[in-house]
């Protein structure tokens, strides 16, 4: 619901008591609707897994100059497989018309000044000739002809055969009587790539071609390397939970991801090896990441510590890379027994680890870490966790605390907003579960019983929150 009301597709406002929240959708919002004139099928379209499977092959195509990723993936390139896959084809066509129902329906009307003094013109590449009989039935004076591939042509509907000629044939070789041309740019709308990393990996100048200084962060053998992060991102199964993002509104009870894998995903992971390696090397990528900047940069949260707990601690990574700075401080890895045997042992021979339910019991230190952890869970779970931990720790002037990394959701203003919302979103499909405003942590900290806590907006998108009994 954050994510729709932030990107203005829905409003909020209040009853005339001022006791209910009351949502409405915005002129934009009503565009997602079916039944709207101008109704946008693109959402469906680029969460359709053969176009995701095709983002996985993004940076082995740069070591194969004459490669496309689509064509990597799929082993044929994009327009081929299109005509050979009708559902594929469909959503494309069906996006195709929706845009130029919108974008040509503007153009009539606000820039109308640019077809006044044509008599013909010819749209090429049109595939339904949306756009052609639009234009066709507002400036009568023109002659519209459609151009595209004979058995694009062979498709165009009847209602538009009417009003336009059509021709069919190949542009590379010919285009008759050229007076307009109308390509809609499908392969450069990647606008939503950008945000989504916030970086930028290669910078062109005078045709030179240099990785930026967060480029190289793709590279595989980069310390940080966070080539995971794409392909966990891009994997087809994710992307198929995103298509059901709508219809789960419709089912309070279903996650989108178990609509779309009737299970959840902790099950899902358990029984694909390749998707749970995918997700584990993402964890532990990320954490080599934050946790050299948290180390090195906030090392004050670990003052006079002697013991830590690293609840839901993956295989390892961020504990290890604690007891290597603080070699001082006794550090554990607490998680579900199946992850615990999965610890390399460079990992074991200088951490403890413990397996176990951290909804049952969390063994005692004087801090608790838990990184990445309480975005995954309801309010009511995060409760229930966050109590077992206050067991687990000394009082406050015994130095006890847990140590929180996580989302801080700030306002739009700030530079990594965009990306928080797609953390929001994402948490929503996998898991229904949400990333969380100050003032929600604080609702959560204080029935969990904790009197204080501190945040520190020191890790770019993620904050670091002390949180005291
Ligand atoms: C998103 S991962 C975070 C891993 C690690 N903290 C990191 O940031 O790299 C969530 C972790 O919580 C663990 N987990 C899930 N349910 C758990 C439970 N009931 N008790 C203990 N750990 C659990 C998972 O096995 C997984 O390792």
């Amino acid at each position: 619901m954050l994510v729709l009301v932030n990107s203005s597709l829905i409003s909020v406002d209040r009853n005339e008591s001022g006791e209910e929240e009351l949502y409405f959708l915005t002129p934009s919002g009503r565009l997602l609707l079916k039944d709207h004139p101008f109704n946008i099928p693109s959402f469906a379209w680029f969460s359709f897994p053969e176009l995701n499977r095709a983002g996985q092959f993004l940076s082995n195509s740069f070591h194969q100059s004459n490669s496309v990723p689509f064509q990597m993936a799929h082993g044929m390139s994009f327009w081929d497989f299109i005509s050979k896959h009708d559902e594929l084809n469909k959503g494309f066509q069906d996006r195709m018309i929706s845009d130029s129902r919108l974008t040509i329906s503007a153009v009539v009307n606000e820039c109308s000044d640019i077809f006044q003094d044509l008599k013909s013109l010819v749209d090429v590449g049109v595939g339904s000739g949306t756009a052609a009989r639009l234009i066709a039935e507002t400036f009568p004076h023109v002659k519209c002809t459609v151009y595209d591939l004979p058995c694009v042509i062979e498709t165009i509907p009847e209602n538009t055969r009417v009003v336009v000629d059509s021709i069919g044939g190949d542009m590379f070789e010919y285009i008759p009587q050229l007076m307009l041309k109308f390509q809609l740019g499908v392969l450069t709308d990647h606008s939503s790539v950008g945000p989504i990393f916030q970086i930028k990996p290669i910078v062109t100048e005078k045709d030179l071609y240099s990785l930026t200084l967060s480029g190289r962060i793709l590279l595989k053998h980069h310390p940080f390397n966070l080539d995971p992060s794409w392909s966990w991102f891009s994997n087809p199964a994710l992307n198929m939970a995103g298509q059901c993002l709508c219809g789960s509104f419709h089912q309070s009870n279903s996650t989108p991801f178990e609509m779309a894998h009737q299970m959840s995903l902790r099950d899902f992971l358990s029984k694909k090896d390749e998707l749970n390696r995918q997700f584990n090397d993402l964890m532990a990528s990320d954490s080599r990441l934050i946790m050299n900047a948290v180390v090195k940069e906030c090392s004050d949260i670990f003052q006079g510590l002697k013991s830590l707990v690293d609840v839901g601690g993956g295989n390892g990574t961020a504990a290890r890379l604690i007891t290597e700075a603080f070699p001082h401080m006794k550090c554990t890895v607490y998680d579900l027994p199946h992850v615990i045997a999965t610890i390399p042992e460079s990992t074991h021979s200088i951490v403890d680890s413990i397996g176990g339910d951290m909804f049952q019991y969390i063994p005692p230190s004087d801090a608790i870490f838990l990184k990445s952890i309480l975005h995954d869970w309801s309010d009511e779970d995060c409760v229930r966790i966050l109590k077992r931990c206050k067991e687990a720790i000394p009082p406050k002037e015994d130095g006890g605390k847990v140590i929180i990394i996580d989302i801080v959701l700030g306002n739009e203003d700030d530079k990594s907003f965009e990306l928080q919302l797609f953390f929001d979103i994402t948490m929503m499909v996998l898991l229904g579960a949400k990333e969380r405003t100050e003032g929600e942590w604080k609702t959560l900290f204080k029935e969990a019983g904790f009197s204080d806590y501190k945040i520190k907006r020191a890790l770019g998108f993620r904050s670091i929150i002390e949180l005291y009994p």
